[in-house]
């Protein structure tokens, strides 16, 4: 696939597709619940559909009513069964650690497999602190997947404090603790996305949520009854990043994204942004399904360098890679500081968006955990032929380069796309008003 200079600006009202960590988190917990869970504006990329068939394969009833309707029967915590067969994860790593998490608590065996890139992603980070429960895991060399998992017939309850930023590392905790008799306390020393945690407390669990420093302690009484409530999936920041960056980008653009989901723990891209000078605007704020969302609207801007700090990467851990993007447009030098879990993702996505860089004319570097792009706020020179190695976000954020560089990006492998965000080629297009993402075998 190939993204060229847009021939003029992009501009219109789009809805994006809804968050990923809000769908995977109401599929499981519906099928943790006592009766029938309604889901509107599922993301159905392939990363969810992997936590559905998973969901179907562990005993609960999901069924598709209609495009991003779901309903899913549950099972009541402790009443997953042992699948017949192997779980696939696909790519994604939030299904793969959550559901480690839920696993643990069930007296089941079960087997976790993945993609060539989720096969090589880290789970210890899970299954050592899972195993102090009582479940047993044993994976690949390093503790990768396939893992076989040995849940608990009475897990114990954990107290324990997550080394590294993140929020699937917290939650898989926490899903465990729902099995478990007694107290689950979580302590994270900065904050990261609070999806679980809201809606633990939506399914009617008790979560104790108290501040400390950056960070936070949660507290979780385990074996509460859920009951079935429905869930309203916010469009996803994390997906809205691309127009709104393009918009920003190409000259004479305005584009608003609907009904963004705008929970302060995901919004770091759009602070990071507006410090850059960017004319980013949100109207119509507003609670649905007890998540703040609000329309935004992007506007073509003249943007200058930024430093983000390592704090607030939690709030944009997947946003690094178009803010590399937006960078490269600037005037000055950008470093974004703290960069070590980008590491980790589905692909290193330090390195890789250092590579998206130099292919495309863009000089940076790595410092340590840190990367420093030094720009003069003329377009990339793009004419590059970018490697994704199996990351959705690598392909899209280098297809919007393509829209606003002087020469064509060109990416080897956009399959990955569909993981998060299906029909993007379609919706960018849709605003450029032309075919500006062309598949490479079309442009002979
Ligand atoms: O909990 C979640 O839904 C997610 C947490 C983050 O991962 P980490 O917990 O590994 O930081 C993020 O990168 C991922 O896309 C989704
Ligand atoms: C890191 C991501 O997802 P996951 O960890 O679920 O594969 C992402 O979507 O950018």
């Amino acid at each position: 696939m190939r993204a060229s200079a847009a021939q003029g600006s992009l501009q219109g009202r789009l809805t994006v597709p809804g968050d990923k960590s809000v769908s995977h988190r109401a599929l499981m917990f519906g099928a943790l619940a006592v009766g029938t869970t309604e889901i509107t504006g599922l993301l159905e990329g392939e990363d969810v559909l992997r936590t559905s068939a998973a969901m179907r394969a562990l005993g609960a009833e999901v069924e598709r009513l209609a495009e991003g309707h779901w309903r899913v029967a549950g099972r009541g915590v402790g009443g997953l069964v042992e699948p017949a067969d192997v779980l696939d994860m696909g790519n994604s790593g939030t299904a793969a650690r959550l559901i480690c998490g839920l696993l643990a608590g069930h007296p089941l065996f079960a087997v976790l497999t993945g993609d060539a890139s989720l096969r090589k992603r880290p789970m210890r980070r899970v299954t050592d602190p899972l195993s102090a429960s009582g479940a047993r895991f044993s994976g690949r060399a390093g503790g990768r997947l396939p893992l076989a998992v040995e849940g608990a017939a009475d897990p114990m309850p954990l107290d324990y404090r997550v080394p590294v930023p993140s929020a699937q590392v917290k939650s898989a905790v926490l899903l465990a603790g729902l099995c478990a008799r007694g107290t689950t306390r979580v302590e994270e020393r900065e904050a990261t996305r609070d999806h679980t945690e809201n809606m633990l407390r939506h399914f009617g669990a008790t979560v104790r949520v108290a501040a400390e420093g950056h960070g936070r302690i949660i507290e979780l009484d385990g074996q509460p009854e859920l009951r079935a409530a429905p869930v309203v999936v916010p469009a996803d920041p994390s997906s809205a990043a691309f127009p709104l960056v393009a918009a920003l980008l190409v000259p004479g653009s305005e584009v608003t994204v609907q009904g963004v989901g705008l929970n302060p723990l995901r919004t770091g891209l759009f602070t990071t942004l507006r410090e850059m000078g960017a004319h980013l605007s949100v109207s119509n704020e507003r609670v649905e399904g007890g998540e703040p969302v609000g329309d935004l609207t992007a506007r073509f801007s003249e943007l200058r360098a930024v430093d983000v700090p390592p704090e607030r990467a939690p709030s944009m851990i997947d946003e690094y890679p178009v803010l590399a993007v937006a960078a490269a447009f600037a005037r000055g030098t950008s470093r974004f500081r703290g960069l070590a879990e980008l590491r980790v993702k589905e692909s290193d996505r330090l390195a890789a968006t250092l590579a998206l860089l130099a292919a495309n004319g863009v000089p940076a570097t790595v410092e340590g955990d840190d990367l420093i792009i030094a720009r003069d706020g003329r377009p990339a020179a793009g004419g590059g032929l970018v490697e994704t190695h199996m990351d959705h976000r690598i392909a899209m954020s280098a297809l919007v380069m393509g829209l606003a560089s002087t020469a064509p990006v060109t990416v080897d492998d956009t399959g990955f796309i569909d993981t998060s965000f299906p029909g993007f080629t379609a919706m960018m297009n849709g605003i450029a008003g032309q075919p500006a993402i062309t598949p490479a075998e079309e442009l002979a």
